[in-house]
């Protein structure tokens, strides 16, 4: 008898809104809850598949919304795939890349499901659908994001106490340059070599500002720069990276493989940030890290504070990335006040441990999904409506 080939039934998009542990304080935008998108494909042998496209601050931080990346799935990305081959992951990119320009978060989220199911019914990790993990934890950092130096330094000393994170990133961009240099200055003198401290501009600085910025922060032991210039402004960037010892690393400039040549190019940055929501999901992030390995930059394992459940596609794709220079943020979940997981990710001796098991290696919980769905709301209303 021939198998029957596995299809795609069905394709569920969902947004959530979690409230964060603290107001987090970015260049654009302060967040206070974040939205995930997330999808569960159903397959015609019972299987199931999970992923998550999330982006942070609404349409602050890039071009897609939690509402575009739903309405993108389930208008223009669901109809193509319903009926296809389960199995076929690179036909179904390949159309879906056809069909839909951009929206690669949304691409992503879909992407996550597919690799998800995949590995389940083969029994295998996702790492080990991409060739295998070298690594079973990444090092990670954590943000410091308080708008506050004095909440931020004992913020600092205790996750550091606790083991938890001696990597710190530091969100700047929204007081005037100097002030934003001696709030670096006093953490850094805070913390001492106990920790590595960098920061994110969100796109924040003119380039002159940047200027003076890297200069300042260079000379008070920060040690990397993310994103201090708007996305495209390249032949900044490429200015800055050539002008300081501090490195500069690539975020919302890099959006997919085609992002990562035109930087290699210019010699735009030191470091590339690889998000697989911003990368337009695995497969993609994966080819962004190829072109950085190819061109020697230092690589970064960047999240868009995402729930354990993107968390877990990008230590799936980064377990199997072998010189992962500048470790992982891959901290998402701990940001939210609960976790949707059915067993949460492990964080401990200043590292993020990849899930074990077949596809992503974790699974949700279903009452946490059913009391944090935005349209939980509405189907309570309907309920009592009746
Ligand atoms: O990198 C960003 O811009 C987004 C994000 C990642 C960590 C964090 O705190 O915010
Ligand atoms: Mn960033």
């Amino acid at each position: 008898m021939v198998n029957a080939v596995t299809k795609i039934d069905q394709i569920e998009t969902m947004i959530l809104d979690i409230p964060t542990i603290r107001g987090h304080v970015l260049s654009m935008a302060t967040m206070r809850v974040q939205t995930a998108v997330l999808v569960r494909m159903r397959f015609s042998d019972g299987s199931e598949g999970i992923g998550e496209g999330t982006t942070i601050g609404g349409l602050t931080y890039g071009p897609e919304s939690p509402e575009s990346i739903q309405s993108a799935i389930d208008t223009y990305i669901t109809p193509a795939l319903l009926g296809r081959s389960a199995d076929d992951v690179n036909g179904a990119l390949q159309l879906v890349d056809h069909l839909v320009k951009g929206n690669r978060i949304a691409k992503a989220a879909v992407e996550i499901a597919l690799w998800d199911g995949l590995g389940k019914r083969l029994g295998v990790s996702v790492a080990q659908l991409f060739g295998g993990a070298v690594h079973s934890r990444l090092p990670v950092a954590w943000t410091l994001a308080s708008g506050n130096s004095e909440t931020d330094i004992a913020e600092a000393q205790e996750m550091i106490a606790a083991r938890r994170h001696n990597i710190f990133k530091l969100k700047i961009g929204k007081r005037a340059v100097a002030e934003d240099v001696a709030h670096v200055a006093r953490i850094k003198a805070a913390v001492g070599d106990a920790a590595s401290i960098r920061v994110d501009v969100n796109q924040a600085w003119s380039l002159q500002d940047a200027r003076w910025g890297l200069r300042g922060l260079q000379d008070v032991g920060c040690e990397l720069v993310e994103q201090p210039v708007r996305a495209r402004y390249l032949n900044a960037l490429r200015e800055l990276t050539r002008a300081h010892e501090i490195a500069v690393m690539a975020d919302e400039a890099l959006n997919g493989p085609e992002d990562a040549v035109s930087i290699v190019a210019r010699g735009a940055a030191d470091v590339f940030a690889v998000k697989v929501a911003q990368s337009g999901g695995i497969k993609r992030a994966s080819e962004v890290v190829a072109i950085g390995q190819a061109a020697g930059l230092g690589l970064y394992a960047g999240t868009m504070l995402e729930t354990g459940l993107g968390t877990a596609a990008a230590l799936q794709l980064f377990a199997g990335i072998e010189d992962l220079r500048w470790g992982s943020e891959l901290f998402g979940p701990l940001l939210l006040t609960e976790d949707i997981l059915a067993t949460p990710i492990v964080y401990r001796d200043f590292t993020v441990e990849v899930p074990q098991g077949a596809g992503l290696g974790v699974s949700l919980d279903p009452d946490k999904i059913d009391f944090f769905r935005r349209d939980r709301a509405r189907s309570l209303k309907t309920v009592a409506g009746e």
